[in-house]
């Protein structure tokens, strides 16, 4: 089987790595591949590590040349991607790495997005419960914002497995500046991010924080309030989240191991690792791959998770290829088995 592809948004950072994976992938062919201010470009110019396609142009991105193909990434700012996937043909299988169709309420939506909500589509996180059977078969998939992916990966079986309470969880996550864009930006100049770190979004102000909410409350069957603070580091790709929660009284430690183990032992992409090992960022950039390590804080009754991920992999592209494999019926795993780069 043969599928052609679109992919939207080719020369922002999200559009350059779907277009890195598809070129490994065993069952796609590459179609349209277009942009905004950069279309008429080659993408050589534009993504000079993507050399099996660098001969390539990049066109509009309109309606008429995402059409025509099974699969239509959109790989574009919020806001920019609802408007367009109304207008494609409702059998395509429509991918929105943007924050569009995320979430499921209107009036988180509006609050932290400012515009009207387009709805909500299935959530391209595999892992969840649940999740891969909603993805079977479908034909939109909303890509989780790249923080909700590990922060959702670090604490679901926690509260899946009815360990946790719901009132006292503390996320803090450091990711890469690639998390950003492409687009200039004064706060991602080298000079502003070189040598330091420094947070953003703080006070529960990140429109992330409604996002991990939603996945947090779905596992729980009750509502979850999270206090989520994001920090920028000094590299271009990964995301480390620690995540921490009040554990429930009586719940052991051996439990909580129990409980990571049994969500995550049959997952291909997302490991517990070995007691004792400690995830970093270098184990997973450049692949699919989750790593989680937890620890049990006897001194304040709370569990300690950890997770890696590749912002723009797991975190954005990667997610939408195994959303893609799994609603098309392909093998999971299909162009997207490169391993980590070290060192
Ligand atoms: N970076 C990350 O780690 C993650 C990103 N995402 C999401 O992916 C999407 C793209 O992000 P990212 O690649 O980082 O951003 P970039 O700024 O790197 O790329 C943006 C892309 O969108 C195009 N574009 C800009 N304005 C418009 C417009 N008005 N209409 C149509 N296309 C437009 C740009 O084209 P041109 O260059 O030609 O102007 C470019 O191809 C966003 O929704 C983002 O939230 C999700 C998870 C993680
Ligand atoms: C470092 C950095 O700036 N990261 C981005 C999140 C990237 C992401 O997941 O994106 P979307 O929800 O936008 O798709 C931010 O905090 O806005």
């Amino acid at each position: 089987m043969t599928i052609s592809v679109a992919v939207s948004g080719a020369s922002g950072y999200a559009g350059g790595e779907v277009l890195r994976l598809l070129a490994g992938h065993p069952s796609v062919t590459i179609g349209a591949i277009t942009a905004h201010s950069n279309a008429g470009s080659r993408l050589g110019e534009l993504q000079p590590h993507l050399h099996a396609l660098a001969d390539r142009v990049l066109v509009d991105t309109t309606v008429e040349n995402l059409a025509g193909h099974d699969v239509v990434f959109l790989a574009l700012p919020h806001g920019a991607s609802a408007a367009i996937a109304a207008q494609l043909d409702p059998s395509v299988l429509v991918i929105d790495a943007g924050a569009d169709h995320r979430l499921e309420d209107p009036v988180a939506w509006e609050k932290f997005y400012g515009s009207p909500h387009a709805g909500s589509w299935p959530y391209g996180l595999p892992e969840l419960p649940g999740h891969r059977d909603r993805l079977k078969g479908a034909n939109r998939i909303a890509v989780p914002g790249c923080y909700p992916t590990s922060s959702l990966l670090a604490l679901t079986p926690g509260f899946s497995a009815g360990l946790l309470e719901p009132d006292d969880v503390v996320i803090v996550a450091a990711s890469g500046t690639s998390g950003a864009g492409k687009a200039a930006k004064p706060h991602l100049l080298g000079s502003e991010v070189m040598g330091g770190m420094s947070p953003y979004g703080v006070g529960g102000g990140h429109r992330h924080t409604p996002e991990i909410e939603q996945g947090l409350s779905a596992a729980a069957g009750e509502s979850v309030a999270v206090s989520f603070t994001p920090t920028l580091a000094p590299m271009a790709r990964g995301i480390l989240t620690t995540a921490t929660a009040k554990v429930r009284p009586g719940v052991t430690p051996e439990q909580l191991r129990a409980a990571w183990q049994e969500a995550y032992g049959r997952e291909h992409f997302v490991r517990l690792l070995p007691e004792g090992q400690w995830p970093a960022t270098k184990m997973v950039v450049g692949s699919n791959y989750a790593a989680l390590q937890l620890a049990y804080d006897a001194h304040t009754n709370r569990v300690i998770v950890t997770c890696v991920i590749d912002n723009l992999n797991k975190g954005t592209a990667g997610g939408a290829v195994q959303s893609m494999n799994i609603a098309l019926g392909l093998e999971e795993t299909a162009g997207l088995m490169t391993q980590g780069v070290a060192p």
